[in-house]
């Protein structure tokens, strides 16, 4: 079942479009992780799908649809600001790189809770501020710290506090951007651990932004590989891992140590990253790709579908064959 669905989504920043067409669904209880190099547009998509983007981005096209178990479903790009913040908190919560930005340094960690869970449900002070303590003690935070300023805590207690917040009203839905790059990996290892464990739990999905595919491919049932503003592979964490399609995703595997597998030969992707404002006319990683052929410099690929993968591949593409033989 669905719970997010994601169609032809693009958003511009003046002439610049940073996220093209964009095309993807979210299952309900699916962790989701969207992986792209800095620039690829991740943090773009996120903002527009929760409706956080600010100008000069601007959402040209496509749709948002939030499908919820019991409910009717509810288009986010056209939604009222009524609605919206009626779906925030409640609904879909999101979790940003700093913590910073999802707690207030000026309020007590308790108070921010009690203050989300009472925005939504008639529940007494107190017992919004016992809530929150015992929301702070599933990411292993002692209860009597719900009295503290985010300042008290550490980097990572304030990580954790922030996902604990956006749990407070029981969401369907929490987008998380980076949530762990500001803190060491011990601490990155224990938050992760930490979210698959209440994911378990409570069944909320998950769509986590980042650029660190070795960390998706441990917590994320699907994964998808943005280059350039464009969705170029879909596929399970499992195949984007042992069977990446695209040429990209070959790269991105290829660079980092295997942790389980056999050893192999690292190799690193040559090139940088295109300017948004100046994409060729074909494939954006045209220049960079090991395995470019001609058509690739003149025709855009699409997501082609192929055993539950999607890959944005001419060489995938049996179109191109047949182009080759007519021209043998
Ligand atoms: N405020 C802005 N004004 C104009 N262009 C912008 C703005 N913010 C982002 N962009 C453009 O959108 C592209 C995508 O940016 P975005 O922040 O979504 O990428 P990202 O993949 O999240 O990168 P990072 O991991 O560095 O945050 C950038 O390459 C940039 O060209």
């Amino acid at each position: 079942m669905t719970l997010l669905e994601v169609r032809d989504l693009v958003v511009e920043y003046g002439t610049v479009r940073a996220v093209d067409k964009v095309s993807f669904d979210v299952g309900r209880g699916e962790i989701f992780g969207v992986l792209g190099e800095s620039g690829s547009g991740k943090t773009t998509l996120m903002t527009a799908i929760t409706r956080l983007q600010r100008p000069p981005a601007r959402i040209a096209g496509g749709t948002v649809a939030y499908r919820p178990a019991d409910g009717t479903p509810v288009e986010l790009v056209g939604c009222t600001p009524k609605q919206l913040r009626e779906l925030r908190w409640e609904r879909v919560a999101v979790v940003f790189q700093s913590a910073m930005s999802s707690l207030n340094p000026v309020m007590r960690v308790g108070t921010q809770f009690a203050d989300a869970i009472r925005a939504h449900r008639s529940v007494k002070r107190a017992e919004a501020w016992d809530r929150a303590a015992e929301l702070l003690e599933l990411v292993g935070i002692p209860r009597d710290r719900v009295g503290s300023y985010p300042h008290e805590l550490s980097g990572g207690m304030r990580q954790r506090a922030a996902i604990a917040l956006s749990l407070a009203c029981r969401p369907d839905l929490v987008v998380m951007d980076e949530p762990t790059t500001a803190v060491d990996v011990v601490m990155q290892r224990q938050i992760l651990d930490n979210l698959k464990e209440l994911q378990a739990t409570f069944g909320f999905s998950v769509l986590f932004v980042t650029h660190d595919l070795s960390l998706l491919v441990e917590l994320a049932d699907r994964i998808m590989v943005m280059y350039a503003g464009r969705a170029v592979e879909i596929a399970s964490a499992e195949d984007i891992y042992r069977d990446p399609q695209h040429p990209y995703t070959q790269g991105l595997r290829d660079s980092f140590p295997s942790l389980h597998g056999p050893r192999r030969e690292l190799r690193g992707i040559g090139g940088a990253p295109p300017d948004l404002r100046h994409l060729p006319t074909g494939c954006a990683f045209e220049p960079r790709c090991p395995q470019r052929v001609d058509d690739c410099r003149e025709t855009l690929p699409l997501l082609i579908e192929r055993d539950r993968t999607q890959a944005a591949c001419l060489l995938l593409d049996d179109r191109l064959e047949v182009r080759h033989a007519g021209s043998r």
